[in-house]
């Protein structure tokens, strides 16, 4: 048995999630993690919400809340509808929790002994208006490079530039509106990312199997202009961690928290102690720690784009400068961008379907089946309501959902809820055997490849198989004149549900239950493929499921097509 350490990268606390951030990280986690467990493998599957950093007190200004009040509510919020869309975390921690504090001052006592954090006095934008520092989104202004009016301290988001504060042209207060700014002499902490250059480098070079996404943007960032640059890991907010080496207090660094990006991928680990803290496991060290069984873990992480630098190089930096035996990353996959209908999904702008929208109009394996499909692996991808209308109707319906409810219908009209007895498997159902072996071989290389599409397009050729089948046994018509051979070729029809329900369950686990459940079976995963059908013998009782999938109607289409065209508030 294998163990895996499976991460997707934690959700930003300051609103409910859209379909491009389910498929670009939790969903295609929680895929791999269901198929491990399905193949018998030991699993941690951790997930959690990122809850510092000027957004979150932003947002929670905006909802006129206390930060910790809306951060606790907004992690309810966001549990709740992970677990709608079957997300099966073994914990959803919280970057703020004690557990993090403790080890991301840790990790900072740690990176000063070992010389890799200096001090930097620098000026910064002071209001005093507000009586404090503007960092990151606190101040806009107009970009020094495109001219857009409204960017950030941070960026501009119309042409993307990475800012400083102090380049924006006529800044102001985003609190008060206040242009009263002055530069301010400040202290800040940096890690200094670029003394580990090389060896950063080196351990990316050494990860020949990692998607292109994942090593060309880690190598820009190494090499691009300057190379890599020291980070900022300090801000000037209330609503953080605090600055300091392990529990003891850092002089001049007073009232400062750390930078939500040293903070938030400390969490990864941070989550598997709330995880035992909460009850709910024995050992997070063993997933962990090299020194405490850790090294037989497979760690894979799972995130968008825009989150690889962080990963690859950051935090890594952090383990790595540490000089403590951490368990360090070994697979990144990393995702494109799903954009929706024509633009961009967008939180901060409302634009696009949000996850709790998506679970009041369908079901979760709807999404699941389309985003997975259609995951945005070698590029973009798009979201638009026809496309999806046609692969749900096609894919779900049209093809599992049929072949089901035409076995099970035929059986119980002809033979009752029962697995009917006679005949034996000939040359047609060998030629299944055959070729479903071939497939579900082939299907396990993706999934164990993380080659989501890939996968999803041979599970649907699996299941195309079944249909085909039918479609040429047509037991129907034997049933007239050979019911021994129709009874034989209904029984290999039914043995293809539990296997199919076993297969599928990664990608659609609320229908593969009801298969399950239906056939009164538990899922196993199928190795001898000829030996997987003969897990419902003679005599063996089922009940008929009602139909597994709706199809979406032209009328229902355009009516979601009208209420998701604009933005949410
Ligand atoms: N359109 C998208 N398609 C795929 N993945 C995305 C998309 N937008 C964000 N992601 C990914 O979703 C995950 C969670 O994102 P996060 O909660 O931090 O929001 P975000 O990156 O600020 O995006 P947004 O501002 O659109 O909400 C990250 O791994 C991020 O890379
Ligand atoms: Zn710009």
């Amino acid at each position: 048995m294998a163990r895996h350490l499976i991460t997707s990268a934690i959700p930003y606390i300051n609103g409910i999630k859209h379909l491009g951030n389910l498929v670009g990280s939790q969903l295609p986690a929680d895929l791999f993690a269901r198929y491990q467990r399905g193949r018998g493998h030991e699993v941690l599957f951790l997930c959690a919400t990122d809850e510092h950093g000027t957004p979150a007190e932003l947002a929670a200004a905006k909802a006129g809340k206390p930060v910790p009040e809306y951060c606790a509510e907004m992690h309810q919020v966001q549990a709740r509808i992970a677990e709608g869309f079957g997300l099966s975390f073994d914990h959803f921690g919280r970057s703020s929790s004690p557990e993090n504090h403790r080890l991301t001052q840790h990790f900072a006592a740690k990176l000063y002994e070992n010389g890799l954090i200096r001090e930097v006095s620098e000026t910064q934008m002071y209001s005093r208006a507000d009586g404090r520092f503007l960092p990151d989104r606190y101040i806009e202004g107009t970009c020094p490079n495109c001219g857009f009016e409204s960017a950030r301290g941070d960026q501009c988001d119309n042409c993307t530039k990475q800012l400083d504060p102090v380049d924006l042209i006529n800044p102001h207060s985003t609190i008060s509106g206040s242009t009263d700014l002055e530069m301010r002499e400040t202290k800040h902490l940096y890690l200094c990312q670029s003394q580990m250059k090389d060896e950063l480098e080196a351990w990316i070079d050494s990860k020949t199997d990692w998607p292109v996404l994942t090593t060309s943007i880690a190598k820009k960032w190494l090499n691009d202009g300057d190379g890599l640059q020291d980070r900022g890991i300090t801000r000037d907010l209330d609503w953080g961690i605090p600055v300091k080496r392990g529990d003891k207090d850092w002089p001049g660094m007073e009232g400062k928290v750390f930078y939500v990006w040293f903070d938030a991928p400390i969490e990864y680990i941070a989550c598997a102690q709330e995880w035992v803290n909460a009850g709910k496991g024995g050992d997070w060290a063993r997933w962990w720690r090299t020194d405490a069984g850790a090294g037989d873990v497979t760690y894979t992480q799972f995130m968008g784009k825009d989150n690889v630098p962080f990963h690859t190089l950051s935090f890594p930096a952090t383990i790595l400068g540490s000089g403590e035996p951490w368990k360090l990353v070994d697979y990144i996959k990393s995702f494109n961008y799903l954009n929706y209908d024509g633009g961009q999904f967008s939180t901060s702008r409302g634009r696009g379907v949000f996850m709790d929208q998506a679970l009041e109009i369908l079901p979760a394996d709807y999404w699941r089946w389309w985003l997975l499909s259609h995951a945005p692996e070698s590029s973009d991808a798009e979201f638009t309501w026809e496309n999806f209308q046609a692969s749900v109707n096609k894919d779900l319906a049209d093809v599992l959902g049929n072949f089901v409810s035409r076995v099970t219908k035929f059986c119980r009209s002809k033979f009752g809820e029962v697995v009917p007895e006679g005949g034996a498997w000939g040359a047609q159902e060998k030629s299944v055997i055959d070729e479903l072996t071939t497939r579900i071989r082939a299907y396990e290389g993706h999934m164990e490849a993380m080659e989501v599409r890939k996968s999803a397009g041979e599970l649907r050729a699996i299941w195309v198989a079944g249909n085909e089948y039918l479609q040429e046994a047509a037991p129907w018509a034997t049933f007239k004149e050979d019911p021994a051979r129709a009874a034989a070729q209904i029984r290999f029809a039914l043995n293809l549900i539990p296997l199919y329900a076993a297969l599928s369950a990664p990608f659609i686990p609320f229908t593969a239950r009801t298969m399950l459940e239906a056939m009164t079976l538990d899922a196993d995963w199928p190795g001898d493929i000829a030996q997987a059908l003969e897990r419902m013998p003679a005599g063996h009782g089922f009940a008929v499921p009602d139909n597994l999938f709706a199809k979406i109607a032209d009328d229902s289409r355009e009516d979601w097509q009208q209420r998701f065209a604009g933005t949410r508030d």
